[in-house]
């Protein structure tokens, strides 16, 4: 059991809530100006990751403070129970076990009593096989020929992993052509297909449940193309393999038991990537790079486990989290990669973080009254800096911003990642240091402008600075440390979970809209006018069947 402590009556949370009156008058900046071992003191390593965090509206003392909430909030039982594989998820009755899945070192791991590493380390041994076969030609299509093209047929947590980490690790992939359907609108699989042969396509239809409205739709269509292609009924099992929890399913759609790949409840979907829904990562990048991921997921683990808090980064992360959503009231939280290859890391983090603490109920089942998971977002630097910077800078909002920079890049090119990570350290700089009236007059000045001319530009040149960062820099991205960056912030979401006292691994809240579209699609079937909605729906859906 988790514990049920209310974070706002903790002595932690009064102590911070008068803290923060100090604390809110000052500037980062002077911050700095008043201790020169302010980085050494707000930073830390893990392996080959540092994390800055000394670009924040904090003191020793909010430190301290946020340890003790922590602390107050037993967050280290709750770490403990989720690792020992109670029902932390007591809303579906499930443990909550993805550490599980890349628990490389093999200890054993009780669920109801049975370890469940060796049914772990058997489905991670078929899926080798299964990747080096496909890789190496030997695995081969209706007509004999080798697989070029993989298709994976997933949504939400069994698609958003695998797209993420595949294009992270593009660097690493191998000779075969990934594609990713999840959209339930026919462009996005009749798009896919229009360029594949069905002799050489892989599908791996993606989905825990195998009872996903979309998933299977897609699938059906697949099917249906690869039929209509050529390929017949007893050869689909050489074309489709199954990712997912559900045999009963897999086996009535057609897809031979052999070729599932298993895995279990307590996997949720937005933490999934790890298990067999990692297929198309293993086949895109070799099954011994796709160790790699699980082994710095792995090193993560053992640091969120056994590292004190004071120097335990997704500890750090999730409490500086808490300290801005709050106390400073922010709503949302960016982040911010300046890897190109990470361009999809925010876009699985909506979920992964969104999905998990997008709850308003306590674990006791009240209504909380206090704010709970922000609003995720971000696009990889540079191209944020030319779209939305603007308002992260000058707009009326506090935005707490990760940026995210691996150090070695690994297409070396001329100047290209000098001047990328020139601008990583320049915009936290600028955001914390911002411009003072001063500064922006005689810059004015300077150019030749006038008294009036400068009075009137001023205003709108100024930057009030003190907005808060954190850095994060990796030496490189590699699987290892994507892997380990990955867990980090998987763990970070637990730690804040834990505080505001909400169940983050359930998603009751992706029900009712699905069960409303079950109730509305037989009504689209013909074309007799609805009225059984509010206006405003059956305006909607008459104007629809009138234009269609
Ligand atoms: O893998 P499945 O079962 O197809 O689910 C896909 C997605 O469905 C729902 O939107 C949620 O439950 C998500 O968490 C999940 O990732």
């Amino acid at each position: 059991m988790l514990p049920k402590i209310n974070f706002t009556e903790t002595a932690a949370y009064k102590y911070l809530a008068d803290h923060f009156i100090d604390i809110n008058k000052k500037d980062i900046k002077d911050l700095f100006a008043a201790d020169k071992e302010r980085f050494a003191k707000f930073s830390v390593f893990f392996e080959d990751i540092l994390l800055d965090y000394s670009k924040n509206r904090i003191n020793d003392e909010t430190m301290a403070l946020l340890m003790q909430l922590a602390r107050e909030c037993k967050l280290d039982d709750a770490i403990k129970a989720m690792y020992s594989g109670e029902k932390i998820n007591e809303t579906e009755d499930r443990a909550v076990l993805h550490i599980a899945l890349r628990n490389v070192s093999n200890t054993p791991i009780l669920v109801d009593g049975k370890d469940i590493m060796p049914e772990i380390n058997a489905v991670l041994a078929k899926m080798e096989k299964f990747s080096a076969n496909v890789i190496s030609g030997q695995w081969k299509g209706y007509t004999g020929k080798a697989i070029t093209d993989i298709v994976n047929i997933g949504i939400g947590g069994s698609d958003l992993g695998p797209v993420m980490v595949t294009e992270a690790l593009k660097h690493y992939k191998n000779h075969l052509n990934l594609h990713f359907v999840s959209n339930i609108d026919g462009t996005h699989i009749v798009e896919t297909l229009a360029g594949l042969n069905a002799e050489t396509t892989l599908f791996l239809v993606a989905s825990k449940t195998f009872t996903t409205q979309e998933t299977m739709t897609n699938a059906h269509s697949a099917r249906t193309w690869f039929l209509h292609e050529g390929g017949a009924e007893n050869e689909i099992a050489k074309h489709f393999v199954a990712l997912s929890t559900n045999e009963k399913d897999v086996a009535a759609f057609g897809i031979d038991t052999e070729n599932m790949f298993e895995f279990w409840d307590w996997v949720g979907g937005r933490y999934s990537l790890w298990s067999a829904i990692g297929l198309s990562i293993s086949l895109s990048i070799g099954f011994d790079n796709f160790k790699e991921l699980l082994k710095g997921a792995h090193a993560t683990d053992n640091h969120f486990k056994n590292t004190e808090f004071e120097s335990n980064l997704p500890v750090i992360l999730g409490l500086l989290g808490i300290w801005y959503i709050n106390f400073y009231n922010a709503e949302t939280q960016v982040i911010l990669p300046y890897d190109q290859y990470m361009h999809r890391f925010s876009a699985y983090f909506q979920q992964g973080d969104m999905e998990s603490n997008g709850k308003h109920v306590d674990r006791n089942g009240n209504e909380v009254d206090y704010e709970t998971g922000p609003i995720i977002w971000g696009e990889p630097g540079t191209n944020g800096q030319h779209a939305f910077y603007q308002l992260i800078h000058q707009g009326t909002r506090i935005i707490p911003a990760d940026f995210i920079a691996p150090a070695q890049s690994l297409n070396p090119l001329g100047e290209h990642h000098a001047i990328l990570l020139s601008n990583f350290f320049a915009q936290t700089e600028a955001l914390m240091n911002g411009k003072t009236e001063e500064e922006v007059s005689e810059e004015l000045k300077d150019a030749g402008d006038t008294e009036t001319k400068i009075e009137e530009l001023a205003p709108f040149k100024v930057f009030e600075g003190n907005r808060p960062t954190n850095s994060i820099l990796l030496k490189k991205i590699t699987p290892y440390s994507l892997g380990s960056l990955i867990a980090i912030y998987e763990h970070k979401i637990f730690v804040q979970g834990i505080i505001w006292n909400i169940f983050s691994f359930d998603q009751w809240g992706v029900e009712l809209g699905k069960q409303l579209a079950k109730k509305i699609l037989p009504e689209l079937e013909n074309n007799s006018e609805v009225s059984s909605h509010d206006s405003s729906t059956n305006g909607l859906i008459n104007q629809y069947k009138a234009w269609r």
